[in-house]
């Protein structure tokens, strides 16, 4: 146990929209903690940048390939003891992109529920461990959107408004009916990621979320 009540076998995910700031904090939150990070890796992913372009070609293998890379990340997690700071949990593949594929049409209805069984045999058992708390970052839509335009990749900044629009909407109604572990929500604007004293303020909170359980 350490100064914020948070045991050192902890799993903390951070969750939210596509550039919310999810990488950002968890390296920080983890460094403070001195906690090792999952992080998603998005360079050597070889479906995302054919997806973005063609949606509806490379959405199954898309989401094959994060559901195998989101298991294996489980597993080493599992296996080294706990002790991570977790960038994107594994519900919001299932509860906010496949589904929003599924529902616009880009993904087709028997894929889809070839990877909802697949997700639910795999993730929905008692032998999953969910994460002791899920640190949700929400803020406004542009402030989101500048900072995806600020990070630069092109592949999302050629991606319509509307898909971002879509994204912020259904993880706004996503986290209403979360339920799979306590969750943390943080405003974008109230923390300051290269401010010690906010990062600290924000794993008391995380340690009080976790003693409550
Ligand atoms: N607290 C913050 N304040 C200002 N800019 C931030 C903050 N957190 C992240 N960013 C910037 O926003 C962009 C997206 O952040 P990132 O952590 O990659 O988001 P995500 O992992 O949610 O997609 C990056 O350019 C990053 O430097
Ligand atoms: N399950 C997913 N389906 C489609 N796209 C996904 C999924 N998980 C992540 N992504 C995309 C969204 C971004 O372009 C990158 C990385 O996500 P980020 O929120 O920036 O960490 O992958």
């Amino acid at each position: 146990m350490n100064k914020y009540n948070i045991p050192a076998n902890a799993l903390i995910t951070v969750a939210g929209t596509v550039g919310v700031g999810k990488s950002t904090l968890t390296a920080a939150l983890a460094e403070r903690l001195g906690f090792k990070t999952s992080l998603e890796k998005v360079d050597h992913n070889p479906y995302l940048e054919k997806f973005y372009h063609d949606f509806e070609r490379w959405s199954f293998h898309l989401q094959i390939y994060f559901l195998a890379e989101r298991f294996k990340e489980q597993k080493n997690i599992f296996l080294s003891g706990g002790g991570f700071v977790q960038d994107r949990s594994i519900y919001e593949d299932t509860g906010i992109f496949a589904k929003m594929h599924a529902d616009q049409g880009t993904m087709n209805p028997t894929d889809y529920e070839t990877y909802t069984s697949l997700f639910e045999a795999m993730v929905m058992t008692p032998f999953f461990p969910h994460p002791d708390v899920l640190v949700y970052l929400e803020g406004s839509l542009p402030s989101i959107l500048s900072r995806i335009e600020e990070r630069g990749r092109e592949m999302e900044i050629q991606t319509e408004r509307s898909y971002w629009e879509q994204m912020y909407r259904r993880y706004s109604n996503w986290i209403n009916e979360f339920d799979a572990c306590p969750v943390l929500r943080l405003n974008i604007d109230e923390y300051d990621v290269h401010d010690p004293a906010s990062m600290d303020a924000i794993l008391v909170e995380v340690g009080k979320v976790i003693s409550k359980k």
